[in-house]
């Protein structure tokens, strides 16, 4: 039984989640949880990109970080003691827990991305086996270091089977869609995937400055807006969306300057319509048009984003609800599967998903020094 713990782009929390698996099949999920940050620690968080952003390296001893580092350690060991508490389990049922950590900048042009999260502090508060750094081993075999979930999304379509052709789209802070396709050999489907664009952060970061709120709830703010085409366009214009993948994206490489002047429920809209449009976009370069879409991450739950996707796809666009599957926890439960899959010496990533020159393993090994 495997923890998976997650902090995505939006800052919005902790997705922890458990799951049984051997690492190649998911045989059940256990509990999730959520455990949301204070406003106090996001713009910490939001410090902490800040601070990254200007620096060359993973340099831990800049401004904060190693403080922030420790707190976001120890709130991910709360997370996994409310976890286990409330299900009442001990940490030595667990056999090792994933932590993805926080993504404080993500350079692949330069070959770094940078996650902060003390796998070796999480391990002795715990007493649980933790695996971190999943992204390095993967930039270092020439990938973009992400996106990751890919064969965690291929191994629970194994169990499927509802169509031959489907894309998983993650709405977080920045959107990634994996394209899973089991026509050409139903043992061993063809994946691939990358970073459509940005996903809810603009509209959050719009959202925040001028309603103090962290998003755009149901998507009320765009709803209300029209969307400015020569903007939007503009928008559009950005080289990313040709690029053939593997292409990833840091949360801040677009940002809300370009709808500056815009009315706040205008802007909304036409960041909601830029996040569509990007999603449409991406279609020319699967291999294969897909049978279906499915929407994973915080943005299925805004329905103006969901109901402008849908008219503008071609066939169905449904939450990952619709499949059984948990559009909250699926990140967290991918770092779980991939923990073990470390543990096991098996690729996370393949030349399909990241761009790595072979299927590569990865992940950092921390034992927790005392008595299991
Ligand atoms: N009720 C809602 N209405 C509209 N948007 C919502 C709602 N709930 C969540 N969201 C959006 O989802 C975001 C959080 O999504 P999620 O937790 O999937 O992102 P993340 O995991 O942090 O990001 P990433 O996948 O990029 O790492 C929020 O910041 C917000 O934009
Ligand atoms: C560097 C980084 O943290 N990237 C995230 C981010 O958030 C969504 C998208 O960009 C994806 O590429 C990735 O996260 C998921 C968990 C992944 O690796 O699959």
């Amino acid at each position: 039984m495997a923890v998976g713990l997650m902090s995505g782009t939006s800052m919005d929390g902790i997705d922890a989640a458990l799951v049984y698996t051997d690492g190649v099949r998911v045989e059940r999920l256990g509990p999730s949880l959520i455990k949301p940050y204070s406003n106090a620690v996001r713009s910490r968080l939001r410090d902490g990109l800040s601070v990254a952003a200007t620096s060359q390296t993973k340099d831990i001893s800049a401004p904060g970080l190693a403080m922030l580092e420790r707190e976001l350690t120890d709130l991910h060991a709360e997370a996994v003691f409310d976890l286990l508490s409330v299900n009442n389990l001990h940490p030595t049922q667990i056999d090792v827990i994933g932590f993805h950590g926080q993504t404080l900048t993500h350079r692949p042009e330069r070959g770094w991305t940078w996650q902060i999260g003390d796998g070796g502090r999480l391990a002795g508060r715990t007493g649980i086996p933790v695996v971190n750094d999943f992204r390095t081993a993967d930039m270092d075999a020439g990938g973009q270091g992400a996106p990751l979930v890919p064969l965690y999304h291929a191994a629970l379509l194994s169990r499927e089977r509802r169509h031959q052709t489907v894309a998983i789209l993650n709405l977080g802070g920045v959107a990634n869609v994996t394209w899973v396709s089991f026509a050409e050999n139903p043992e061993a489907p063809a994946i691939m995937a990358f970073d459509t664009g940005p996903g809810n952060a603009m509209l959050d970061d719009w959202t925040m400055l001028h309603t103090g709120k962290p998003f755009d709830e149901d998507g009320a703010l765009s709803s209300r807006g029209l969307t400015h085409d020569e903007v939007l366009s503009g928008l559009m214009a950005s080289p990313f969306f040709d690029e053939m993948p593997p292409k990833t994206l840091d949360r801040d490489d677009f940002n809300i300057q370009t709808v500056r002047g815009l009315s706040v429920e205008d802007g909304a809209s036409t960041l909601t319509d830029f996040v569509v449009e990007t999603i449409v976009s991406s279609q020319s370069h699967f291999p294969s048009p897909p049978d279906a879409w499915y929407i994973c991450g915080g943005g299925r739950l805004n329905t103006t984003l969901m109901r402008r996707l849908r008219r503008r796809m071609p066939v169905t666009v449904d939450p990952v609800e619709v499949l059984g599957w948990r559009g909250g926890a699926l990140e967290a439960e991918a770092f779980a599967f991939l923990a073990v899959r470390s543990l096991r010496g098996l690729p996370l990533s393949l030349p399909s998903t990241t761009g790595c020159n072979a299927p590569t393993p990865g992940g950092v090994y921390h034992e927790p020094h005392t008595i299991r």
